[in-house]
């Protein structure tokens, strides 16, 4: 059997579409549009290009993007006196911090000063705590879109076993909760994990957030699962010539899809998601600041 391929581009596209007639709505409805900030500290390769392209998400959504680039150098107080103003500017729906941020600056302490009814990310201990709780939060976009992935496959969760492999802050905590929320029996899985590939056999939805590539095997995976592959790992492909590097997964990709009933792509699976739920985010952070 082989795995349908979840197009997360596809579903990436639609959510993007539905976002820019939100928009249109509410500039017609209410004569205004909402306004994403983005704020990059260094001359990073990989997160200029993100910037860039959220950018371009951002108005190709009918919204405004607000870009603030600081030197590498600049200080913590500096960027927190940054967020502090976008915090009172009223023109500003979204605050997005782009991380990694350089290493003398402390990201939580920055994240933080973040107003959680901004916080398009959803990394503020606020959001964080009203996600535990079950309370309207502003949801971290990957974990956000892997679960719309698993929606497109999945009418009714309810009662599977979903494991999600990793715990991170920034997806695995989150997306165990969003499973909880659709009453899966979650596992959360990690590197002091006993007998995880047994572990991971019993997932009906297994989720993959380790930042290793290729580590799950197709063995592991439990045949007709729906595999979610968070990972976006650089590898080098000298298949492809001297120097080159392609993306891979979390997981092996073409033994899981000989397996398992669904599976995300890397690249074109869970990465598009996440644009397109920070620009989700920031049209309900603009309704809901004005109650609407
Ligand atoms: N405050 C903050 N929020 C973030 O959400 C955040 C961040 N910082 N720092 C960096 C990471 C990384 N990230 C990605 C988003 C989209 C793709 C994506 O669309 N990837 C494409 C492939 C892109 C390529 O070809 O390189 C895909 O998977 O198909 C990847 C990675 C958001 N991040």
């Amino acid at each position: 059997m082989s795995a349908r391929i979840i197009d997360g581009k596809a579903v990436a596209k639609s959510v993007r579409e539905d976002v820019a007639a939100g928009v249109a709505a509410l500039e017609k409805d209410h004569g205004f549009t909402p306004g994403l900030a983005v704020v990059l500290v260094g001359e990073d390769p990989a997160s200029q290009v993100y910037v860039r392209n959220k950018g371009i998400a951002t108005r190709e959504a009918g919204m405004r993007s607000i870009e603030h680039k600081l030197p590498a150098d600049t200080s913590q107080d500096e960027v927190i006196a940054l967020v502090r103003r976008l915090n009172g500017d009223d023109e500003v729906d979204g605050i997005l911090v782009q991380l990694p941020l350089p290493g003398h600056i402390d990201a939580n302490v920055v994240i933080n000063e973040i107003d959680p009814d901004k916080d398009v990310d959803g990394l503020t201990e606020v959001n964080a705590g009203r996600l535990v709780l079950g309370k309207d939060a502003l949801v971290p976009c990957t974990p956000q879109g892997s679960i719309l992935l698993i929606k497109t496959v999945m009418e009714d969760m309810s009662g599977a076993n979903a494991v999600v492999l990793g715990r991170s802050i920034l997806v695995g905590k989150p997306l165990a909760s969003l499973l909880l929320a659709e009453n899966c029996t979650v596992t959360t899985a990690h590197s002091r994990t006993k007998d995880l590939e047994e572990v991971c056999r019993g997932a009906d939805i297994l989720c993959a957030a380790v930042g290793r590539p290729e580590m799950v095997k197709g063995d592991w995976i439990k045949p007709g699962a729906v595999v979610i592959d968070v990972g976006i790992n650089r590898v080098d492909a000298p298949e492809k010539g001297e120097g080159k590097s392609r993306l891979v997964g979390d997981v092996d990709y073409d033994a899981a899809s000989a397996v398992a009933g669904a599976i995300t792509p890397v690249p074109g699976g869970v990465g598009p998601m996440t644009i397109a739920c920070l620009l989700k985010n920031t049209l309900t952070a603009a309704k809901r600041r004005r109650g609407l």
